[in-house]
């Protein structure tokens, strides 16, 4: 337990889930899962008398051998060790010990609980149709535990096969390939398959009233009848990033690429959940403008899914790789002025993260310690950005793209389908390069490897993004600045910014942040000219209502409930309720607001935020 994964207590040093098939329904009256988790296991050491496995918050009934004849013999379990942050290991004694390469089949009868911290159902009035319950799931980073007993770390590849039965007329989908379903009376049973290796982490079930609207031969859009076609639309263009990523690395390996937009309280951004990812609806912009998580999403099905983290404390290597990735696909898309600025926005937001965590936090090193940590509080901008920032300063120092690109491409090849650590990533790197061109290790031997990979705080060095990108955001920042002094806001226009992309708006806009608070007059003339407020795009509103909260702008009070009412993405909840209670006035609003909409929420979102507000 503890050994391999800080994270997880399951017996992963003696015995591996090769494969796992869920059979279970879906209760909405009970808003819980009920049925089996059936176990392909194999010894990878002699004497294997039992197996651990993570459960967190599941009612377990019974457990039992399956033999070759299908018969099932009950086995003795002890669920004493509970974790409060990792949850109860359920110990199970096998029938006789297994040695290395031995197997077994163990099943386990169970159900999931209210306090099953992946799931969220949400009553039809929290659905965009507002006739039929809908519930979905997030299993990153350790809440697969909570939706089935697994050997729940990074480190386990499994291949997963399921049948989920859901009441007509919703639908149910996974993080696998349909392989049919049959009638059952006035329910269905939907058949899912998952033939490529992954970690636990990215199990995911949906069942709602979601219809499909095809993009290409292997891509579709999901989602509620009423948005379809504002979905299909903002996401037309995700077979090109598809192809941009294959051309990159290479050719993607899990058939299908779906695309789930989910209800408004997701809390991520986006979920990489293999063949069907996870998007929140604040990405329909209406003008194909925050695509770039799709870009982000996709990336992961090559680092992350292929080649993924051996616990959460190398997570750098599944976010650092996948927003490297991501801003080649934006750079090849758009330009790379769009790569270069999409940089500068990820280092803000490397700044402000480690702001927010304090520069001498350990939490902020690139591979944090995370012995008895939750992972969902490590959380941050720093795996991906600081993971960025070294892949981009490597990319550098090697000698550009042309020397980088085939490098990453060697790297996916190699660990694809495995589990790996910093080291594991940092061998290859040199080996790579001792293999290609020798005189490059003596520039590897350069780099300050202690500092960027284990000390908190900012890199120790800092890259130099082309800032001519910026230049007009940064110009037209230090125009509102210098109205500010001689208060003639005469010279504005809302054409400053038409021909300014949504990142170039959020850099302006966190330009004008570095100098807040600003006087409620210059917020005034911003808002009146560029109509910020009611921008449909939701970083240029996030991006606005931060400004304004920093400045105590109180007449964007309400603007804020609203989007903290309507949207449970943290990216903006947790930042926007940090700063609004930060207000003089804010704190009774903040409150208020929390304690209205904390079930809107998912369970992880809330419980984040109520520790955020020390509420
Ligand atoms: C290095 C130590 C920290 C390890 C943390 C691992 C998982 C955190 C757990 O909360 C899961 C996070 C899942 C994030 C999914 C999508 C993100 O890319 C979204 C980024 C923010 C956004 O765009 O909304
Ligand atoms: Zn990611």
């Amino acid at each position: 337990m503890f050994e391999i994964d800080p994270n997880s207590q399951a017996n992963i040093d003696q015995i591996v889930t090769r494969h796992l098939h869920l059979s279970l329904a879906v209760d909405f009256d009970a808003k819980i899962l009920r049925g089996s988790a059936t176990l392909d296991l194999e010894a990878i050491s002699d004497n294997v008398e039992k197996v651990v496995l993570d459960t967190n918050h599941l009612n377990v009934s019974g457990s039992f051998i399956v033999n070759k004849d299908g018969q099932e013999q009950a086995l003795k379990t002890d669920d004493s060790i509970r974790h409060p942050v990792f949850g109860t290991a359920l110990s199970i004694s096998l029938p006789n010990a297994l040695n290395k390469g031995e197997s077994a089949k163990v099943k386990i009868d169970y159900e999931t609980t209210s306090e099953s911290g992946a799931l969220q159902f949400l009553t039809p009035e929290q659905t965009l149709g507002k006739n039929h319950p809908y519930l979905f799931t997030q299993c990153q980073a350790i809440h697969a535990r909570s939706l089935a007993p697994c050997q729940d770390s990074p480190g386990i590849k499994i291949t997963y096969s399921a049948d989920i039965k859901a009441p007509n007329p919703l639908r149910a989908l996974m993080s696998a390939i349909s392989v049919g379903s049959e009638e059952a009376g006035d329910h269905t049973i939907y058949k899912f398959s998952q033939k490529t290796t992954m970690p636990s982490y990215l199990l995911a079930i949906v069942c709602g009233n979601i219809v499909k609207a095809d993009i290409s031969d292997r891509c579709a859009v999901w989602t509620e009848p009423e948005n379809i076609d504002a979905c299909a639309w903002e996401f037309a263009e995700m077979e090109k990033s598809l192809k941009i990523a294959e051309d990159l690395l290479t050719p993607y390996s899990w058939g299908r690429y779906d695309l789930l937009v989910l209800p408004p309280s997701f809390p991520y951004g986006g979920m990489e959940n293999p063949c069907l990812t996870f998007v929140t609806p604040t990405l329909i912009a209406g003008d194909r403008s925050l695509t770039d998580v799709v870009g982000h999403e996709i990336s992961h099905s090559w680092s992350g899914n292929l080649v993924t983290t051996k616990n959460w404390e190398h997570f750098w290597l599944n976010e650092g790789w996948t927003t490297f990735f991501e801003r080649k696909i934006v750079g090849r898309l758009e330009g790379e002025d769009a790569r270069q600025l999409s940089s500068v926005i990820g280092n803000n937001d490397l700044k402000s993260a480690v702001e927010f965590f304090g520069t001498s936090n350990p939490l902020t090193a690139l591979v944090p310690k995370l012995d008895g940590i939750d992972p969902d509080d490590a959380f941050s901008s720093v795996p991906y950005d600081k993971g960025y920032n070294l892949l981009y300063y490597l990319e550098q120092l090697l000698g550009g793209p042309e020397v980088f690109e085939p490098y990453m491409r060697e790297y996916i090849k190699e660990f694809q389908g495995k589990s790996i650590t910093t080291d594991d990533w940092k061998e290859f790197l040199f080996k790579y390069f001792e293999n290609t061109c020798p005189e490059k290790v003596e520039v590897l031997n350069k780099v300050d490897w202690e500092h960027w990979l284990y000390k908190p705080g900012m890199p120790p060095v800092e890259n130099e993004f082309d800032t001519r990108p910026q230049q007009v955001c940064i110009d037209l920042a230090n125009k509102w600045l210098g109205a500010k002094d001689s208060g003639d806001y005469s010279g504005f226009s809302e054409s400053d910014i038409t021909n300014f992309s949504t990142m170039q708006k959020v850099i302006f806009l966190t330009r004008l942040q570095d100098s807040a608070p600003l006087p409620a007059v210059l917020l005034k003339n911003l808002d009146s000219f560029y109509s910020l407020t009611n921008s449909r795009n939701s970083e240029v509103r996030f991006s606005w209502l931060s400004l304004a909260l920093k400045s105590n702008f109180e007449q964007v009070f309400d603007a804020v409930v609203d989007m903290l009412s309507t949207q449970g993405r943290m990216k903006f909840t947790r930042p926007l309720y940090r700063l609004l209670d930060a207000c003089p006035d804010g704190k009774a609003l903040t409150k208020e607001t929390f304690l209205k909409n904390r079930n809107f929420y998912h369970p992880i979102c809330s419980r984040l935020i109520q520790r955020d507000l020390g509420l």
